[in-house]
């Protein structure tokens, strides 16, 4: 569609979003990553240079260790890549480098490989780069453990002469810290008691789907991960780093019984302290003696850390305390867990909730469970598992700003609908109880906003009730919801889930009932990433008709505001520049097909830029009237600072109502912010004026910088 409509917004955002898909962001990093680059040839050139002549690139990407190895000279160089856009493209560029003959490129996952069948015969030297933050989330180890012993010559021993077999890496160190991180905090547990009015202790623990102390094969992923040196508001490093574990790619014995070691438990010394509310986990990746890759918070790498956060409620650690982890390799990813701290001989266990009410069922169950129970500050009718929450659905939770602001937008609606209804006087002239007002909550994922809707309603002096529909879908989710009125005050019965009463998603928006219409409708318009969500304006024009007189849509307006930054990370993470960084190979034009100009889960009060110019308001989105929004605009921007803009950063300022408003760049804001990369960095000088196209389609915004 591209091809044939290159300016067919729609058909552009999804190419956008499928090639955000298709190509990982961190080949561009990696590519981009001239020092690793190099190591990685050193490494190469060396094994071959002491006779390891035949080759295999494991995960070869766009083919650049081959490339490398068949380039220092080796005699035969196999690769496998198992994604098929990837290997499509490794054979556009060995092919473009003029290596197709060279190199054998096999569009396979490593371990289906047979000798002669795929490669004819074992090779000398594996090479591979098949690693996330957390190590072995890509299956290095068992992709190594067949190499081993299918793919690969014998290992050298002592005595033998013949060619024998290697790997790069050759091993890897694993290291961890304990850290304070408030951005992990927000986004793994509830940080506050309270939010627009309602009470939220009564949900006892909120837990995140990162939870490395899961049963294997319960929905949760071991670790997330985090660039900490861009964490919003930084973070403190509460122990040293302290060494987690040795593996040793070369030495088979070692990577067959990593997954078979018992737990081990690892005591870490608190230096400074803080709330403990995360293990970071990264490595040193030993391509050969001589040259280590780090992913480290404190090195100037461009990787993120694995992050293992800490589930257990507030836990402040005092110096010389002693952290308890758990250390244990199921299933091939890594998993930690603080257990406890160790204070002056007195242990305070971190996973209680957890941990008591099963020990409660194994020792004196009455005395154990109730006060287990009593931990969860709970009534006996709550489930005792913790809620899980996304850490989006989280971070919304803990944003006090957002719903306040929200309470106080709810709130003068509904006076004024009050005042506008006591004009008429009609129902209570007649005695009839008045009529309620039909707020719909539809955002997405979980949201306390209609039960806030309900709350405004109930707790007034006059009678006019709220009847407050949401459209949180899942079980869990409403049972919290329902919890949550409960502990405020709120009839359930006001409370209702509007996706059981309509047939399917798309019938949302209907009226409340044949005869009735909304007073409100809470639209979601912003993703977590930063971007306006997809049919915003549409939805909005739908809610737009159901609404009573009077009634509103919130928000009524979003004004998108931005600023020109030169940030070479964004140029980075966004493209290969040029053929030096990727050791001379021609790759950058192959790859770069994929780039995409819209940056995302950006937080801008910590990207590496310089600011070029003030914030400026690029448009305005009024909801009220999408007619008379831009499809294009312009706006001219003052630099105020020599440089070269490569990119345009924006954030929404969100009207509840007109005066009212939320920022998406703002302290405890759970969005991210976003950002358009230009495809040409513009140089500019302080004072000149650059004009910006802003062009938005249905809600896909894309702008481009003219001086
Ligand atoms: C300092 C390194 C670092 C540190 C922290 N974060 C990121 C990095 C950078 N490395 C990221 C690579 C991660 C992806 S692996 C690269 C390519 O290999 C492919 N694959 C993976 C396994 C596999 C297999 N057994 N057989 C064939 N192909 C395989 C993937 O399809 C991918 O295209």
């Amino acid at each position: 569609a591209l091809k044939l409509r290159p300016d067919f917004p729609e058909a552009r955002e999804n190419f956008y979003r499928v090639s955000n898909w298709l190509v990982e962001r961190w080949h561009f990093l990696m590519l981009n990553d001239r020092g690793r680059n190099r190591k990685y040839q050193l490494a190469i050139q060396r094994a071959v240079r002491e006779g390891c002549s035949t080759v295999l690139d494991i995960g070869t990407g766009t083919g650049i260790l081959g490339m490398c190895a068949q380039k220092t000279g080796a005699s035969e160089v196999f690769a496998c890549e198992l994604s098929k856009t990837m290997y499509e493209l490794a054979r556009e560029v060995v092919s473009a480098n003029g290596m197709a003959d060279s190199i054998k490129i096999l569009h396979k996952k490593s371990l289906d490989m047979e000798v002669p069948k795929d490669i004819p015969t074992r090779v000398s030297l594996v090479v591979t780069e098949t690693v996330d933050a957390g190590l072995l989330g890509e299956s290095i180890v068992e992709s190594l453990i067949h190499a081993w012993r299918h793919l690969l010559l014998p290992p050298p021993v002592r005595t033998s002469t013949c060619s024998t077999g290697r790997v790069i890496p050759a091993s890897a160190t694993v290291f961890t810290m304990a850290v304070e991180c408030q951005d992990i905090r927000r986004h793994h547990r509830l940080c506050v008691s309270a939010v627009g009015g309602l009470d939220l202790t009564a949900a006892g623990e909120i837990r995140s789907p990162v939870n490395s102390s899961a049963a294997v094969g319960e929905v949760s992923e071991p670790y997330t991960t985090e660039r900490l040196s861009r964490a919003r508001g930084g973070f403190t490093a509460l122990t040293p780093p302290c060494r987690l574990l040795d593996l040793n790619f070369n030495n088979l014995q070692e990577l067959e019984g990593l997954c078979s070691r018992e737990t081990s438990q690892l005591r870490v010394q608190v230096l400074e302290e803080g709330v403990l509310d995360a293990l970071a986990v990264w490595f040193q990746l030993h391509l050969d003696q001589d040259n280590s890759i780090s992913t480290g918070p404190h090195e100037d790498t461009c990787w993120e850390q694995a992050i293992y956060p800490v589930q257990s409620p507030h836990f402040r650690v005092q110096r010389n305390d002693e952290i308890l982890v758990d250390v244990s390799c199921q299933d091939a990813y890594l998993r930690l867990c603080c257990v406890a701290v160790v204070r002056d001989g007195q242990t305070f266990r971190l996973d209680r909730v957890e941990r008591s009410v099963s020990v409660a069922c194994a020792q004196s169950a009455e005395v154990e469970l109730c006060s287990a129970l009593a931990s969860l500050h709970t009534s006996p009718d709550t489930p005792l598992r913790p809620f899980t929450l996304e850490s989006s659905e989280i971070a919304l939770l803990n944003n006090v700003s957002y719903h306040s602001n929200f309470r106080l937008a709810l709130d003068s609606l509904l006076t004024s609908l009050r005042s506008a209804r006591g004009s008429q006087g009609s129902e209570v002239a007649s005695g009839r109880s008045p009529e309620p007002f039909y707020v719909l909550d539809v955002s997405e994922g979980f949201s306390v906003l209609s039960l806030m809707a309900a709350q405004a309603g109930s707790d007034s002096t006059s009678s006019c009730s709220v009847r407050a529909y949401s459209s949180v879908e899942k079980e869990q989710h409403q049972v919290l919801l329902r919890l949550l009125a409960r502990a405020n005050g709120v009839d359930e019965s006001v409370l209702e889930f509007w996706l059981t009463h309509v047939e399917d998603d798309s019938a949302v928006f209907q009226r409340p009932t044949s005869e009735k219409l909304w007073s409100a409708i809470v639209l979601d318009c912003i993703e977590p990433c930063g971007l306006t969500r997809q049919g915003m304006m549409e939805k909005a024009t739908l809610a737009r008709c159901l609404l009573e007189d009077g009634g509103r849509i919130f928000p009524e307006r979003i004004a998108v505001h931005g600023l020109l930054v030169e940030s070479d990370m964004l140029l980075q993470e966004s493209a290969v520049q040029g053929v030096e960084p990727t050791l001379g190979f021609n790759i950058a034009p192959f790859i770069n097909q994929f780039t995409v100009p819209v940056h995302v889960f950006l937080d801008l009060s910590t990207l590496e830029c310089r600011h070029l110019s003030e914030p400026v308001q690029l448009f305005v989105l009024d909801l009220m009237n999408n007619s008379a929004n831009y499809t294009s605009t312009n706006v001219r921007v003052q630099v105020s600072a020599s440089g070269r803009v490569t990119a345009v950063p924006f954030w929404y300022q969100i009207y509840l109502d007109t005066d009212v408003s939320v920022s998406t760049f703002c302290e405890d804001s759970h969005w991210k912010q976003a950002a358009v990369v230009l495809q040409h960095p513009l140089s500019v000088r302080a004072g000149d004026w650059v004009r910006l196209s802003v062009r938005l389609h249905k809600s896909s915004m894309s702008i481009s910088a003219l001086k």
